[in-house]
């Protein structure tokens, strides 16, 4: 785990230090502050000095870092490890997937509890028995999927005795998971009686619902019709919805996986105007297009159906541009990881194919290279 921050450094076991001594040297290391080449002195797990030439005894292991980056882990804010959804459970289970983001330098991620039949504390007991075979550290926030005064009773436990802060609402997945305007505005006044922070997934649900319905209608049933039927007009309309509820209740608000121009200038305007709202783009929406979505072969384009959908070549860059000018804040990978088997699930209907994409194992490298300011 040592190595975890060294990018580039193959495992070896013979670099296992006997001492607990280690000397990690000659690399850039990069901190908030800054970075510099100087070289890592570690004792028994923790770092002892940061500063360059260090000289060591012969009981020290010595790592060569020359022209590679030493960094802290990566925190990756936004994942979905052993989730249920849309008929089925993510393949990747917290073992699996944290071990996927180890191998990619991150060590820590939160994870979304989902409630079970929109029931707080039994989603948290059920998220607290999937994280036991847990290799790293993981923090959660929880989906609020309903809402009655049990729920809000529960948010106040979460935030009081289980260390969940962060809860998020969903404005899409109608039938399911998606909460209406009413409900939304209840939800965002507790948030800000409990300060905890709200997050919403911002699509507006209804009209995403009547766009597939056309596809469907038009004989297109295939993946493409999932970013047609719900385009970035609809992200961007349920986004400043969003902000405006949450400037009303004078609430601070986190917008996950924000993926189009749309939605990002209602951020950057609602940012001007003072607001705080925090925006979360994801490696899929910074680095990839919906070029993948029109593949003829299904299995290849279904592995790419996540929500709101990858977008049209542009918007990636824009999404780039607005994090490294801090209208977006930090960088997720929303990791929900399906097999070709699940996702034929759609196979003759695009609305069934799970959505979800990976990503755990990219995030610190993708995300520092979306982000100009490295
Ligand atoms: N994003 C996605 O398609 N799957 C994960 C669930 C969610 O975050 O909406
Ligand atoms: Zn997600």
């Amino acid at each position: 785990q040592q190595l975890q921050g060294v990018c580039g450094l193959e495992w070896d076991p013979a670099l296992c230090s006997t001492s607990g001594k280690i000397l990690i040297k000659g690399g850039t290391v990069v901190n908030a502050h800054h970075k510099e080449v100087a070289d890592v002195y570690i004792q028994d797990g923790v770092i002892a000095s940061v500063r360059p030439n260090i000289i060591v005894s012969d009981d020290v292991t010595i790592l060569d870092a020359t022209g590679k980056y030493v960094m802290p882990g990566g925190i990756d804010p936004h994942t979905h490890l052993a989730m249920e959804f849309m008929g089925t459970e993510t393949i990747d289970d917290f073992f699996s997937g944290q071990a996927a983001a180890l191998a990619g330098g991150t060590t820590m991620h939160i994870d979304f509890v989902i409630p079970v039949n929109g029931n707080l504390s039994a989603g948290f007991d059920l998220y607290m028995n999937k994280a036991k075979n847990s290799v790293m550290d993981y923090g959660f926030h929880m989906a609020v999927t309903k809402w009655d005064e049990t729920v809000s009773e529960d948010m106040q436990i979460m935030v009081n005795e289980k260390g969940i802060n962060s809860f998020k609402f969903f404005m899409a997945y109608k039938g399911s998971f998606m909460i209406n305007d009413e409900l939304l505005l209840q939800a965002l006044e507790r948030c800000k009686k409990l300060g905890a922070l709200p997050m919403v997934h911002a699509e507006n649900g209804d009209a995403v619902a009547e766009g597939q319905r056309k596809m469907i209608e038009l004989g297109i049933t295939g993946p493409k019709g999932h970013p047609l039927s719900r385009p970035p007009l609809l992200e961007g309309e349920a986004t400043a919805r969003a902000i405006r509820l949450a400037r009303f209740v004078n609430t601070p608000l986190y917008v996950v996986h924000v993926m189009s121009i749309d939605a990002t200038e209602e951020i950057a305007k609602a940012k001007m105007s003072g607001q705080k709202v925090i925006g979360e783009p994801v490696v899929s929406g910074l680095v990839l297009n919906d070029s993948w979505l029109w593949n003829p072969e299904f299995a290849t384009a279904a592995q790419y159906v996540m929500s709101p959908p990858i977008r049209k070549s542009g918007h990636d860059k824009s999404l780039q541009a607005a994090l490294s000018s801090g209208i977006l804040q930090l960088v997720g990978t929303d990791h929900c990881t399906f097999t070709k088997t699940q996702k034929a699930l759609g196979i003759d209907d695009f609305r069934k194919i799970p959505n979800g994409v990976n990503g755990i194992w990219t995030n610190l490298r993708y995300g520092l290279c979306a982000n100009n300011k490295h």
